[in-house]
């Protein structure tokens, strides 16, 4: 991440995800001032330590911090290598105590000032109500008092509030998808989600599965008996309820993530269990390991999670994939929303959502840290490019895969206007490692029939020590040339995707890999 999503945002495409950015901000900051509290850069920075030795040193217990690490990796603050953790050249510079760079200080002071700043509407209103409120230290406190029923509804309104955002999105992926009835949703909240997928299922009833006071705040909140068009509402706790029927589809949306993951499994079991012939599971969450449209995101839910409820939180999609697996759910598809959550469809046709989007889901499930599908045009070729290696880079002409072997500028750019399709990808190092992620990512593409499928890589070959000595590639079959030695500008192609480089500075900063898959 290069900055905060709501830092970059466009002014003339502002819209819901931009203002849930600005109010889970202090997530942000709460992660940097406990690890700055915890001393964790201090002690990451003499070498590497695992999670093991740093909860020892550190005092922590281990799998807190581990999630905590992993928030922290998500804001390029510290890296891992394996199981080895370490500071990113940022964290080193600037938050490492007894070093003349240091500065955490001067962050911690900015966290003193917080707790005035939840004070801002009362400072700012002449409402009576609110300006004693100020005065008052339990404020806060007399807010948490007040009337249940009252706050109940408004936990349930903004359930609500977010979760329309995401089932129009959620409608858009499944629309292809041949769904049957009936709909159970599990933990539904105010049936929005219902309300905006059973339209997608032709004569459909539906089951919203909730919570006593849930569902009674469900019924303020959505009155009209036009509401409940072909939903039940049904009380009661998914934990011991027993189900008559069977349905065709059972959503999960944002339920898994309130417990922890022995309970979630069996309750995702339970969930498997009560669908009928082919029916399907749909799980929309956050995830802490999809890199979508806000990486960090499930990961900074998670501690949300982890802080405020007793056991809650949110599992890792691979994790809820081999369990959907082993409870015999295939096959199962993950796709990012256009948002900060992801769904999964197990059980279903395989073909959810936009076919680009499915690829660019999958190359992100191998590994890539982001995705962009691309037209040919938006790759840049030009002459320059493999002059720069020849002076410039003390590889060239040391490496079968470099130059001045290899593609010209002009052949690369007749084989890339040969395709129709393509998709920049983003991981980082080692080479090798990125190099292997391209070529399982160009075979999977070959075996589901992209049979033109055809990957660039990154930098020199890292697939031989030294190349043999009669200028004849050893592994034909596992090179693939690098962007920049076809005489791609992949500054410029990255720029045009999306995606910001820019050189490296120093020896331990982040350095992002480009890779080109050629898909069709
Ligand atoms: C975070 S909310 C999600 C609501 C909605 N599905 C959405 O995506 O916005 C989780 C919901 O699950 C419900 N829930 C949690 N545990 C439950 C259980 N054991 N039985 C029934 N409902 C449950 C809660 O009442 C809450 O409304």
């Amino acid at each position: 991440m290069t900055c905060l999503d709501f830092q970059n945002s466009d002014p003339t495409h502002k819209n819901f995800q931009y203002l849930e950015d600005l109010a889970t901000a202090y997530w942000y900051s709460e992660v940097l001032f406990a690890s700055l509290e915890l001393n964790l850069f201090e002690h990451l920075d003499k070498e590497g330590v695992t999670i093991d030795g740093l909860s020892h040193v550190a005092d922590c217990h281990g799998d807190a911090l581990f999630r905590l690490l992993r928030a922290l990796e998500k804001m390029a603050l510290v890296a891992r290598y394996g199981d080895v953790w370490f500071n990113t050249s940022l964290a080193s510079f600037c938050l490492v105590p007894g070093k003349e760079t240091y500065m955490g200080d001067f962050f911690l002071y900015r966290r003193y000032m917080q707790p005035n700043w939840s004070r801002l509407a009362c400072r700012v209103s002449r409402k009576e109500r609110l300006s004693r409120d100020c005065d008052d230290s339990a404020a806060l406190e007399k807010i948490s008092n007040k009337d249940y029923r009252a706050r109940n509804l408004r936990y349930v309104t903004a359930m609500d509030t977010l979760v329309k955002e995401k089932a129009r999105n959620i409608a858009q992926i499944l629309k292809s998808e041949p769904l049957k009835g009936p709909f159970l949703d599990v933990g539904g909240g105010a049936g929005s989600m219902l309300r905006a997928l059973l339209p997608l299922i032709p004569q459909c009833n539906a089951v919203l599965f909730e919570l006593p006071e849930v569902i009674e705040a469900a019924h303020e909140l959505y009155p009209e008996t036009s509401d409940w068009n072909c939903i039940e509402t049904m009380e009661g706790d998914f934990r011991s309820h027993s189900f008559d029927e069977k349905f065709g589809v059972v959503m999960l949306s944002n339920f898994l993530h309130a417990y922890g993951p022995q309970e979630a499994r069996e309750l995702l079991e339970k969930a498997i269990s009560l669908l009928s012939d082919h029916g399907v599971i749909l799980i929309h969450d956050y995830f802490p390991d999809r890199a979508g449209k806000n990486p960090e995101k499930g990961a900074l839910y998670d501690l949300t999670m982890m802080l405020n409820t007793y056991n809650g939180c949110c599992h890792e999609a691979r994790d809820i994939a081999r369990w959907l697996k082993s409870g015999g759910m295939t096959p199962c598809e993950i796709i990012d929303l256009d948002t900060d959550t992801s769904l999964m469809v197990a059980g279903g046709s395989g073909k959810a959502g936009d076919p680009l989007k499915a690829w660019i889901n999958i190359a992100r499930n191998h590994g890539f840290e982001r995705a962009v599908g691309i037209s040919p045009d938006t790759v840049v070729t030009a002459p320059w490019v493999r002059k720069k290696c020849q002076w410039g880079c003390d590889g060239f002409g040391k490496n079968l895969q470099c130059p001045p072997r290899g593609m010209s500028h002009k052949e690369t750019r007749e084989m890339i206007d040969s395709y129709e399709t393509l998709i920049l990808l983003e991981g980082t190092p080692p080479g090798k490692a990125f190099h292997e992620k391209l070529l399982a990512l160009e075979k999977t593409a070959f075996m589901a029939g992209f049979h033109k499928a055809f990957v660039f890589g990154a930098g020199p070959c890292t697939l031989c020590p030294r190349c043999s000595d009669d200028d004849t590639c050893r592994h034909h079959d596992l090179a693939r040339p690098a962007m920049e030695a076809s005489g791609i500008d992949v500054y410029e192609t990255a720029a045009r995707a999306g995606v910001r480089l820019k050189p490296v500075q120093k020896k331990m900063d982040y350095v992002k890999y480009m890779g080109l898959l050629l898909l069709k």
